[in-house]
């Protein structure tokens, strides 16, 4: 159903073969489920071959459309998105309409995809946009150009190409140089990389690889995006395979265009930027792989609509520093974390041995110490060897929040690791010593970044107002938290968290989430044992784990004919392999018209010894 509320204008050329320009644009928001309304800056004669004209539409007219778009008679527009602008004229009409629009609606945002010159080769614009950059950036909210429109429009700049971290610090000057001029987030596409690398460079890079892939193959059998975004510059690697059947033809035509309207579509519907463009390239990742060959020189997307259920394969990998992006041109090393019960049923999370004691005697089967105060390093080791004494008495998961090295040291069920933490950390020991890992999202992107990582389940939050911890991000809502579900189960286990009371929980469980973990719901509660009691009647204390160790679910790279290896196939199993056990009766927001649901779902699941018992 499209919210007609959530509006996005196009401003943009029309094209004839419908694959790129303002009727691309239009499906694309359609399929989003938002309003899309578009003024047309010209008219272009293309097909999947090439650019036969452009014809600029007048001024006079031009002005019009946007009149009428911005008439009290039409919703309110949410995102401009701005594709082709022809000539300095349309150019400085749109300019002050956007300053207008801004000025009446300060939280109005503004896509910007600089096209110049087609797909298929053809001029399309006469603007020396360089000279506009300092007009245009900063009253752009996420800037979208690809590698060759970002270096046309930054004379003289030079990628380095001599392996992957010297060639993601270059990308990221580059969409610094852009952010320096005013644009919030940009999104450097890096698809046309391998032109750029020479071939002295290729045996030289093979020689140089430690790892068996050479930087080479790192640097043509992937595709990295750059993100950067907000006031620290904050940095994000987003990756994917090579789509291998585009190789006969220049590519599928009109994914510019395609691409930000989705990432329009996303902030109309509410998204920040980087989680948008995560979903955006999900979105591409599926219209490309199941894209047209005509016979021409380019591909017809396939759009569709957006369905969580089945897009995980589709998902790009987000990582935060190139060591983690280097998971991807490894993945026969990227094993992934031992896995947990697929339901952890209640998780509540508390401070101290004691707290434990008191989940253990009443029947809690899944809990984390976080003590984000100890008193001392002596303290803080005591406290977590009781813990995990305790819960190995009472055959209870306890999991670490933090202090994974402690974790690891006192064999531990598993650690707890946020975003931030998982910058520093050190994943291997953990994934060595057999422990589980949880990690906390808060978004597409985290999750595109946890599936990376391939941890034992994915925390998502948080979900309502919380007064346990400060948060950056705002509450995601049950909807949301509906989505995420869709999205990543059953390939990982579910827990939400943040703000969870008796009063919300049906809302959370009928989310289908495996796990609910709480702070206060019960360490604030009169009587605690009551409490947990009640919160176990509710929730449930989950399934029983997996008795072995199976392999870790995760795309299946398939090596392409001529050797390279890309991560696109449909083979691949990214969501395909369930490693936890059956899901108990109780377990969190499993009804049983959910479980018949996803039993019908077209993923194979991996079934362990308990899951029939
Ligand atoms: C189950 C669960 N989910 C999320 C968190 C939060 O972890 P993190 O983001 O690292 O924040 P801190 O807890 O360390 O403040 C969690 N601990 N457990
Ligand atoms: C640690 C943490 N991470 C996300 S929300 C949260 C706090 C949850 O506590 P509460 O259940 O009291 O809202
Ligand atoms: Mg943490």
């Amino acid at each position: 159903m499209i919210n007609m509320l959530d509006t996005v204008l196009t401003i943009a050329a029309t094209d004839s073969s419908n694959g790129a320009g303002t009727t691309a644009d239009l499906a694309t928001l359609n399929f989003f489920g938002v309003y899309g309304v578009a003024a047309i800056t010209a008219v272009t004669a293309q097909n999947l071959n090439e650019v036969l004209a452009v014809k600029p539409v007048k001024n006079r007219i031009f002005t019009k459309e946007l009149q009428a778009l911005s008439a009290d008679s039409m919703p309110k527009i949410k995102v401009i998105k701005l594709g082709l602008i022809p000539n300095e004229k349309i150019l400085r009409t749109t300019v002050t309409f956007i300053r207008e629009q801004k000025k009446l609606n300060p939280d109005i945002l503004v896509v910007w995809d600089p096209v110049a010159v087609a797909g298929t080769g053809g001029e399309l614009s006469e603007i020396n946009y360089s000279l506009w950059l300092h007009i245009i950036l900063p009253l752009v909210d996420v800037f979208t150009p690809n590698l060759n429109e970002a270096l046309a429009l930054c004379e003289g700049f030079e990628v380095d190409t001599s392996g992957l971290k010297n060639c993601m610090d270059s990308l990221t000057q580059l969409s610094l140089y852009f952010r320096k001029l005013g644009a919030g987030t940009v999104y450097l596409k890096g698809g046309h990389l391998p032109a750029l690398i020479n071939e002295d460079e290729k045996t030289a890079k093979g020689r140089s690889s430690k790892q068996g892939v050479s930087e080479f193959e790192k640097l043509t059998s992937y595709i990295y995006d750059v993100v950067v975004s907000g006031e620290n510059n904050d940095v994000y690697y987003f990756g994917c395979g090579r789509f291998a059947g585009a190789s006969n033809s220049t590519g599928v035509h009109g994914t510019g265009c395609i691409m930000a309207s989705a990432v329009a579509a996303m902030l109309a519907k509410g998204y920040n930027a980087v989680d948008a463009i995560a979903y955006a390239k999900a979105y591409m990742t599926r219209g490309i792989e199941n894209s047209v060959d005509v016979g021409a020189r380019s591909r017809l997307f396939r759009h569709g609509y957006i369905n969580n259920s089945e897009m995980l394969q589709y998902f790009p990998y987000m990582a935060r520093t190139v060591s983690e992006l280097e998971l991807i041109c490894n993945p026969a090393e990227n094993t992934g974390f031992a896995p947990c019960a697929h339901d952890l049923g209640l998780y509540p999370v508390v401070d101290s041995s004691e707290w434990i004691g008191i989940l253990c005697e009443n029947g809690v089967k899944t809990m984390q110490l976080r003590i984000k105060k100890p008193e001392s390093s002596e303290q803080l080791e005591q406290e977590i060897a009781k813990s995990v004494k305790l819960c190995e008495k009472y055959g209870a998961r306890l999991f670490i929040d933090d202090y994974y090295e402690l974790a690891i040291r006192h064999k531990a069920y598993g650690v707890h690791l946020g975003q931030e933490d998982l910058i520093d950390a050190k994943l291997n020991p953990i994934r060595e010593a057999g422990l589980r890992l949880g990690v906390s999202t808060h978004g597409y992107a985290e999750i595109a970044r946890a599936c990376l990582l391939k941890p034992s389940y994915i925390a998502l939050g948080h979900i309502y107002p919380t007064g346990s911890k400060v948060m950056a991000s705002r509450p995601q809502g049950p909807s949301k938290l509906a989505d995420y579900v869709a999205l990543v189960d059953p390939a990982y286990p579910t827990v939400a968290i943040g703000g969870i009371k008796l009063h919300n929980l049906g809302d959370v469980k009928s989310s289908g989430v495996g796990s609910v973990a709480v702070i206060t719901a019960i360490t604030a509660a009169p009587d605690p044992a009551a409490a947990v009691r009640e919160w176990l009647d509710a929730v449930g204390a989950g399934s029983s784990d997996p008795a072995v160790k199976t392999e870790r679910r995760g795309r299946t790279v398939k090596k392409t004919s001529s050797g390279s290896e890309t991560g696109v196939s449909k083979s691949r199993t990214v969501s395909a392999k369930k490693t936890g056990t059956g899901r108990s009766a109780s377990a969190a927001g499993t009804s049983a018209k959910e479980r018949a649901r996803r039993k019908s779902r077209s993923v194979k699941t991996e079934k362990t010894s308990e899951d029939n018992a």
